[in-house]
């Protein structure tokens, strides 16, 4: 059904919100102050809210751009939410998800900036993925799956990739109807690797690669604000922060997070393959002490090689409820504690076992800002209620974004 919707604020998701008929309709594709026809896509009766997609624009906002975004067929793509949206109306549209989150969900009254990563602005806020996941359609080309269905959509595009992985041609060739493509392209130039359905593949001969290094390991060197290139090895099918300028600019952030930890203990709770566990084991010194807590196996594989010549760096594979648990018995006192967690956040058995170690500071990174603001109001409760938050723009286009919170009592 259509109806005609006057747009107001925007909400969590790539939403904005509107009103029809007495009742809540989140759209998309849409900007604050818009008058649109849209399409209602979840209008059950029994519906607390509903959800539609605006169709065409009767009042244009001055921040809407042509979007970048591929047409790719009926429904289109998941994915770019934001990209009819001017790169500085992005921002602030996140900060405005950020600010509502922190004042929604942990009753904090502050207005974060949301910055733009370096280079994102002459790029036009494209070419800064380093990893492209595709799945083959019945013909055998790559695409995405369509927005809130298991349908392929073909792409004629990437828009986002970086030029290392777009220059894979990876959407003009014909792949076996429902194949799996990761492309993973380290922004150092660093030569890309793809694998099909989890095994490497050599592009240029079209079939699977034995070589042993195909599989194991992508190369990414990170300079940070301490100034030093640190060397990191992580499975092409690994974890790694997606953004080409994502590891640089968060070991920066958690570096002045943290503050002066020379000699000191931190935690690095969720650490991946070791991406903040290195530079911190660098800034705590041979004196002092990193505990590091990761639970997927092939990371822990990684961050062990990563970290092998770092003695100061104690590695635990484990779920991080449980490994704190068992290290608050008796704990030697901890400095700081970074986290960061997946999507979902820590929650309150990870947050109640970090206050249980009193850290002098907390830095929290998060990918979603409804998590961040649920465990920023459980440290609240426990006493840490200086908090200070930064965003970052990590996935332009989309609405997602990266947050840091350093967090003191
Ligand atoms: C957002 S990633 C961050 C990784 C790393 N800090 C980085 O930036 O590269 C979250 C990590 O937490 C790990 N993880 C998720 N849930 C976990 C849990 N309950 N216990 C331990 N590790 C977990 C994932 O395997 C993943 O490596």
């Amino acid at each position: 059904m259509l109806v005609e919707l006057e747009v107001g604020p925007v909400a969590h998701g790539g939403h904005c919100v509107a009103r029809h008929e007495g009742r809540v309709v989140f759209v998309r594709h849409t900007l604050p102050g818009e008058r649109v026809r849209a399409r209602l896509t979840d209008d059950g009766p029994d519906a607390r809210f509903w959800r539609a997609d605006a169709v065409e624009v009767l009042e244009a906002s001055p921040d809407r751009v042509p979007s970048v975004w591929p047409e790719a067929g009926p429904g289109g793509v998941g994915g770019g939410e934001l990209a009819h949206v001017a790169l500085p109306a992005q921002r602030a549209w996140k900060e405005a998800v950020l600010a509502e989150q922190l004042r929604h969900l942990a009753r904090l009254d502050v207005t974060p900036t949301v910055h733009a990563a370096p280079g994102d602005d002459a790029r036009g806020g494209l070419a800064w993925r380093t990893r492209i996941d595709l799945v083959a359609d019945a013909d055998g080309r790559a695409g995405m799956r369509g927005f809130r269905s298991h349908d392929v959509v073909a792409l004629d595009a990437m828009p986002l990739a970086t030029e290392h992985v777009a220059a894979l041609d990876l959407l003009g060739r014909r792949w076996r109807p429902g194949a799996r493509i990761e492309a993973v392209a380290p922004a150092d130039g660093s030569p890309p690797l793809v694998l099909v359905d989890d095994v490497p593949f050599d592009l240029q001969r079209g079939r699977p690669d034995p070589r042993p290094n195909a599989r194991a390991a992508v190369r990414e060197v990170v300079t940070a604000a301490d100034g030093v290139s640190r060397t990191y090895r992580v499975a092409a099918a690994g974890f790694w922060q997606v953004h080409r300028e994502a590891p640089t600019l968060l070991v920066d952030a958690v570096l002045r997070g943290a503050g002066d930890v020379a000699g000191g203990t931190v935690l690095d709770l969720y650490a991946g393959a070791g991406l903040f566990t290195l530079p911190l084991a660098d800034a705590v010194g041979e004196a002092g002490h990193v505990v590091s807590v990761e639970g997927d196996e092939r990371a822990v594989r990684d961050a062990r090689r990563n970290l092998h010549d770092r003695p100061q760096v104690d590695l635990h594979a484990g779920d991080v409820a449980r490994t704190l648990a068992g290290l608050v018995e008796g704990a030697p006192p901890v400095d700081v504690v970074v986290l960061d967690p997946p999507r979902t956040g820590a929650g309150r058995k990870v947050v109640d076992a970090v206050a249980a170690l009193r850290p002098e500071r907390v830095v929290y990174v998060a990918c979603d800002p409804a998590a961040l603001a649920r465990d920023v109001a459980l440290l609240g409760a426990h006493g840490w209620t200086g908090v200070e938050v930064v965003g970052h723009d990590l996935f332009p286009m989309t609405h997602h974004l990266e947050a840091v919170a350093v967090l003191t009592r």
